[in-house]
């Protein structure tokens, strides 16, 4: 967990605690994790507030001391006016260092722990295992890490002003108390109609404010799908419904953000209505006390304006009070993710041995828990708990009963330095077996060992340390083909050109402009696909692993092409354990032996030959993938023939786009 990041989730997150004490428990979070910047930006705050009732007193001197004398006898002294232009001249200066105190630590408060909030959403991310992923939509973590996190401090922008007003409102009433009685009890009528007002408010808000948090998710949801989805949208001419389906959530989140703001438009009125009706009483009564000498006019003209300063901390009061409910579901939704502990726990064993690693996996059992999305049920609203929906959308806390089993006790062992390839119909479970060998996920029963050791007695990092895995769609970062090999280790650049040679990768990056500099677009959109698959590869190999997973990675590259990457891995001298998920018969024939997966089981094992004469399954199977193979050669010729694309990367990389 980073510094200064809390999970007290249970404390905050009473759902029956009132959403104004749970909101400023999460505002002692912050004022105990930054409690100097806090400090300055109360006294600040303070100050101002002070200066401001006190330029009252000033306020009242000036009437009585000049103004009034001036109406009276014409003129005043040039004493009386220094010291009115001295004081009024402090009394502004000591306001401006207040308030800038108040608002730039305000700011940094504010920000400072948005960043940390933001770093300690986004390490968890990256921590939580892939199962916890599979259940949470990308809009969604993207919305905890930004519209949550800004949400659950918002609040901290008006605090300091609000806690200055407090204190201004407590020497406000001292001094009316002490200027008049009689004119301050007037005023003070005016308090409990503005509590009473807020807690009407408070309530009625909510539920409103928790449900436009959980569309504001949903929008960004909607929007990562359509723009991450963008070749399948426009290659489909989807564009009008993908627009459709974002305007739909995006006015959902107007009119649940019309409703807040429709509250807020009543509730803010009444709070700025409110002191000045007080302001507008005491003047009535103020007059007829002045008539009968009750008290003087600088004490009326003190009163009032004490009153109408009243308006601003209220209306900060307000701000504040305002953004809680907000704030308290924000914070929930990021707790969510922080307290998330996706079941993965470690070991402190390490992997000490050297060469390929032997596999062993027993009796492996997995299924998927059906993935939870959000539905309309948790989106209509009129819940009175602003968790409710919060926390369901951002834990993915749904029904977890529901589930698909995929694997059903897989056997299977590999010596160290072989290479198996596993062979099998589509959704047989071949890279759920991947993600299982490499401890994405963790079996439902049943264990996966290297070298004898259980994965999950491992440490933390070690089997990211001893094994790598090229998935079936490859991710290339916006970054340089150097940066994009090492991923930031400290790997020289003869290694890289290696790795790049080992994945048939070599000559295009020579080609490229600036070779290992050379800089590759988002998601590697200027990249053909089999280019990206070889690069994916050659960042698996630089790493020297001491197993190495192909997970269909080179579908995208062409057979010959493919055959030499495998060959190259078998003959050099990067001693490792491959399995290989493989289609075609030039790759399974590279295979020591072939492990074939049918619907969740190994059925059986040995080499192709074997396999081929023995399992009519694995027959049917190679020789459906033979003639996919053969009708996408003849496909080829005619191309070819027309005129067509020639180059074969250029081929596969049409393939792969036509699926
Ligand atoms: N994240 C997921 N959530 C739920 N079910 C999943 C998930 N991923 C895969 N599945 C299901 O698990 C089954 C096995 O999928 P898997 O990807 O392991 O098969 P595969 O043999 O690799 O298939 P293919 O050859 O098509 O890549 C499929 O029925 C699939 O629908």
């Amino acid at each position: 967990m980073s510094p200064g990041v809390t999970t007290e989730e249970p404390e905050v997150d009473s759902p029956d605690a009132p959403v104004f004490r749970r909101g400023m428990r999460v505002l002692w979070v912050a004022i105990r994790t930054e409690p100097a910047v806090f400090a300055v930006a109360a006294v600040g705050s303070a100050l101002h507030a002070g200066v401001t009732v006190g330029s009252a007193t000033v306020l009242g001197h000036v009437t009585d001391n000049v103004i009034l004398p001036a109406f009276a006898e014409g003129r005043t002294t040039a004493a009386a006016l220094a010291t009115a232009a001295a004081l009024l001249v402090g009394v502004g200066v000591l306001k401006g260092l207040g308030l800038a105190a108040r608002r730039l630590y305000a700011g940094l408060m504010q920000f400072r722990m948005q960043a940390r909030y933001r770093r300690a959403v986004a390490r968890k991310y990256l921590q939580l295992p892939l199962s916890w992923h599979h259940r949470h939509p990308t809009g969604q973590l993207l919305s905890n890490a930004n519209a949550d996190v800004e949400a659950a401090w918002q609040p901290l922008a008006p605090l300091p002003m609000v806690i200055g007003s407090v204190f201004m409102l407590a020497v406000a009433a001292v001094a009316m108390v002490a200027t008049d009685p009689v004119l301050a009890l007037v005023g003070f009528v005016v308090f409990p109609v503005l509590a009473v007002a807020n807690y009407v408010f408070q309530r009625r808000v909510s539920p409103l404010a928790t449900r436009a948090q959980a569309l504001r998710a949903q929008v960004s949801e909607v929007a990562h799908e359509s723009f991450d989805g963008a070749l399948v949208v426009k290659a489909l001419g989807r564009e009008d419904t993908e627009a459709e389906r974002f305007t739909a959530a995006a006015h959902r989140l107007r009119d649940a953000q019309i409703q807040v703001g429709r509250l807020r438009g009543m509730f803010d009125p009444v709070m700025d209505a409110l002191p000045n009706l007080g302001v507008l009483a005491v003047l009535l009564i103020g007059m007829s006390r002045i008539a009968d000498d009750a008290i003087a006019a600088g004490d009326l003209v003190q009163i009032a304006y004490l009153f109408t300063l009243l308006a601003m901390p209220i209306r900060a009061l307000g701000w504040l009070l305002g953004d809680l409910p907000r704030s308290v579901v924000g914070w929930n939704r990021i707790q969510a993710v922080l307290g998330a502990s996706g079941g993965t726990t470690y070991g402190d064993a390490a992997l000490t041995g050297t060469g390929g690693v032997r596999i062993s996996a027993r009796g492996v059992r997995f299924s998927y828990a059906d993935t939870y999305r959000a539905g309309e049920a948790d989106l209509s609203g009129g819940t009175e708990d602003p968790d409710a929906t919060g926390r369901d959308l951002a834990s993915g806390d749904g029904p977890r009963d529901a589930r698909t089993a995929v694997l059903h006790g897989v056997d299977l062992d590999v010596d160290a330095g072989r290479t198996v390839a596993v062979v099998g119909p589509t959704g047989s479970g071949k890279s759920t077996l991947a993600t299982l060998l490499m401890r994405l996920v963790d079996p439902d029963s049943g264990a996966v060992a290297f070298d004898g050791t259980d994965l999950r007695d491992l440490r933390r990092g070690e089997i990211a340390r001893a094994a790598a895995l090229v998935p079936q769609s490859t991710f290339v970062f916006e970054d340089t083909v150097r940066g994009n090999v090492t991923l930031g280790a400290d790997i020289p650049d003869e290694d890289v050109w290696a790795a790049l040679r080992l994945a048939r990768a070599d000559s295009f990056v020579a080609a490229m402009p600036e070779g290992l500099d050379t800089r590759i677009g988002e998601r590697g959109t200027t990249l053909s696909g089999g280019q990206r698959q070889r690069l994916a590869l050659a960042r698996a190999v630089v790493r020297r692993p001491r197993l190495l997973i192909l997970d269909d990675a080179t579908s995208a590259v062409d057979p010959q092409v493919e055959a030499q990457i495998l060959a190259g891995l078998r003959e050099t001298e990067l001693d490792c354990t491959v399995v290989v998920i493989a289609y075609r018969r030039a790759t399974i024939e590279l295979a020591d032996e072939v492990v074939f997966l049918d619907d969740g089981v190994v059925t059986d094992r040995g080499t192709h030959a074997e396999l081929l004469e023995r399992s009519p399954g694995y027959r049917r199977l190679v020789t459906a993938y033979e003639r996919a193979a053969e009708e996408r050669t003849a496909a080829r010729t005619a191309a070819k023939s027309a005129g067509g694309p020639v180059d074969p990367q250029e081929i596969a990389d049409t393939e792969e786009l036509l699926g």
